[in-house]
């Protein structure tokens, strides 16, 4: 059994690639190991997370999930503590594995509570694992409810109830720490898939993936670049940040100053307002540059960092000559609107300019010609979705921010946590990421990366301390 920490890539697979290992699996061993090997994983976890339990609920459900849970509750019961068990459906119609399971809790002189006890020190929610097929309802919705009502730490076995195994979406049990079997599934971890799952833990049941390919990857950290001794600020690369309408100029600073943090050679801040040359941004690092004299073949350009209606006028310039580019915010939404816009861009790909987008839902939805809902139900398909239409890198913010390009599996990243969602940590990111493009990294790779450390920078930021962009942009690449 592992916690799974981001320390190291993880390899997710969705429910159809994991019912393949599981029948592969069921047929090489003897029939009930995998769920014999799953409930004594989730009995073991149980008692690392609460040690000195004494009554535990264990909440199943009609299906192998329930299983699951019968089998950990036979165990738990063994080893001296008060196994609470209900079941939200028939144990006679349960499946073949679910109802051995049962047997054998009868054989231990175990029967069903008729309700959910009153207080326990654990609940274990074994109501629907990956076979969750619609929205919880009856015993088993009241089940969840009852879970949430209790107030004590709630470890799902293999999924938390209720939410879509593929995609994170769905109205699910708040875990505090979710035991994943067989394999890890992408909707832990993004949409709805962090705050339902709590800290996962991952148990292969000793059984390996086999042939079976990722649908996509956990992201672990980026390489170290370590600056060579025998190198200059022209080793690094140089950006351009071209946004900060009138009103908007924080969005560009913030930009231009987390690519100075993180690492690049040179910075250019090119103010879409007139005005803003004359705001002294703190920065003297900066260079400000009428956006129309810029070398744009020799730059790593982010654009539309507060942009505004302005930044349409520009993309025509700058879609076609920026040596690489980060499109953000209003850029974004430029682009989503004009069909010329989306030609430019597309045609990069054919000369192997790299290319960053970088929206959040909305932007997303946008670009896509969908709503946000649509876009949240389901991530990993919006971001491979745009990143095809687009022939681009596409990073997809939010809870579990996805990367994707045309033709590779997707990666969602581990770290960052809503002490990130706040004004201008977006344009951050997009000037982070142009340093690394400026770098030479892929754009891929150079998404991936940013979104890692910003996330980290997020999570290691101390307790008392504001989070504003501003200091987080200061200190990218620290
Ligand atoms: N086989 C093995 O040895 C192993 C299995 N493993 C474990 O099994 C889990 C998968 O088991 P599973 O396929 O039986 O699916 P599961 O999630 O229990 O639910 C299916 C049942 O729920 C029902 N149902 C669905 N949604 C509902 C709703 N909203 N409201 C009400 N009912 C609803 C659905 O009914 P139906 O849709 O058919 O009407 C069906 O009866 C997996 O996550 C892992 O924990 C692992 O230990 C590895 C070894
Ligand atoms: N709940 C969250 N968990 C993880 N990251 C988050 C969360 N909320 C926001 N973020 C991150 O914060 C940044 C916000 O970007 P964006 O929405 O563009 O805001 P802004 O335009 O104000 O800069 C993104 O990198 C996003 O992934
Ligand atoms: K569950």
């Amino acid at each position: 059994m592992h916690q799974v920490a981001p320390d190291r890539s993880w390899p997710l697979f969705d429910v159809a690639a994991t019912r393949r290992i599981e029948q592969a699996a069921q047929a090489a061993l003897p029939p009930f190991t995998l769920m014999q090997r799953a409930g004594l994983a989730t009995a073991r976890l149980a008692l690392a997370i609460a040690p000195h339990a004494r009554r535990i609920w264990i909440a199943c459900g009609p299906g192998n999930n329930g299983g699951d849970g019968l089998e950990a509750a036979t165990h738990l019961a063994a080893w001296g503590k008060e196994a609470v068990v209900t079941l939200a459906g028939d144990p006679a119609a349960l499946p073949a594995d679910a109802k051995r399971a049962w047997e054998r809790l009868r054989q231990a002189g175990l029967d069903l509570a008729p309700a959910p006890p009153h207080d326990c020190d654990l609940c274990i929610d074994a109501l629907l694992g990956i076979g969750a097929a619609r929205p919880l309802q009856g015993g088993l919705a009241a089940a969840a409810q009852a879970m949430a009502g209790v107030g004590r730490p709630v470890l799902a076995i293999d999924v938390p109830s209720g939410l879509h195994a593929d995609t994170g979406a769905g109205l699910a049990v708040r875990a505090t720490h979710t035991l994943a079997l067989l394999t890890l599934k992408p909707g832990l971890f993004t949409a709805g898939g962090r705050d339902a799952a709590g800290q996962v833990w991952f148990d292969d049941l000793e059984v390996p993936a086999g042939p079976e390919a990722p649908c996509a990857l956990l992201a672990g950290p980026p390489l170290a670049q370590p600056r060579l001794h025998a190198s200059h600020k022209g080793s690094y690369g140089d950006v351009a940040v071209i946004g900060g309408a009138p009103g908007m100029a924080g969005a560009a600073l913030l930009a231009a100053s987390a690519a100075l943090h993180a690492g690049a050679g040179r910075v250019y801040l090119a103010p879409l307002d007139p005005a803003a040359a004359r705001l002294a941004p703190g920065l003297p690092e900066l260079m400000l540059r009428d956006w129309s004299s810029l070398p744009l073949p020799s730059l790593a350009v982010a654009c539309g960092c507060g942009g505004g209606t302005a930044v349409a006028d520009v993309l025509p310039q700058v879609l076609p000559q920026a040596a690489s580019l980060v499109l953000d915010a209003d850029a974004l939404n430029a682009v989503a609107a004009q069909a010329d816009l989306q030609a430019l861009l597309r045609a990069r790909s054919q000369r192997s300019l790299p290319t960053v987008l970088t929206p959040h839902p909305l932007e997303a939805a946008r670009l896509l010609g969908t709503s946000t809902p649509a876009v949240q139900a389901d991530r990993l398909a919006a971001a491979q979705a745009l990143a095809a239409r687009y022939a681009c890198v596409v990073v997809l913010k939010g809870s579990g921010t996805v990367i994707a390009a045309p033709g590779q599996p997707p990666a969602i990243n581990p770290t960052g946590s809503a002490r990130l969602a706040t004004g201008g940590t977006g344009d951050v990111l997009a000037g982070w990421i142009a340093a690394l493009l400026a770098h030479g990294l892929p754009a891929f790779e150079a998404g991936q990366a940013a979104v890692f450390r910003h996330g980290q920078l997020a999570d290691r930021w101390p307790a008392g301390e504001p989070l504003v962009a501003g200091a987080l942009a200061a200190r990218a690449g620290g």
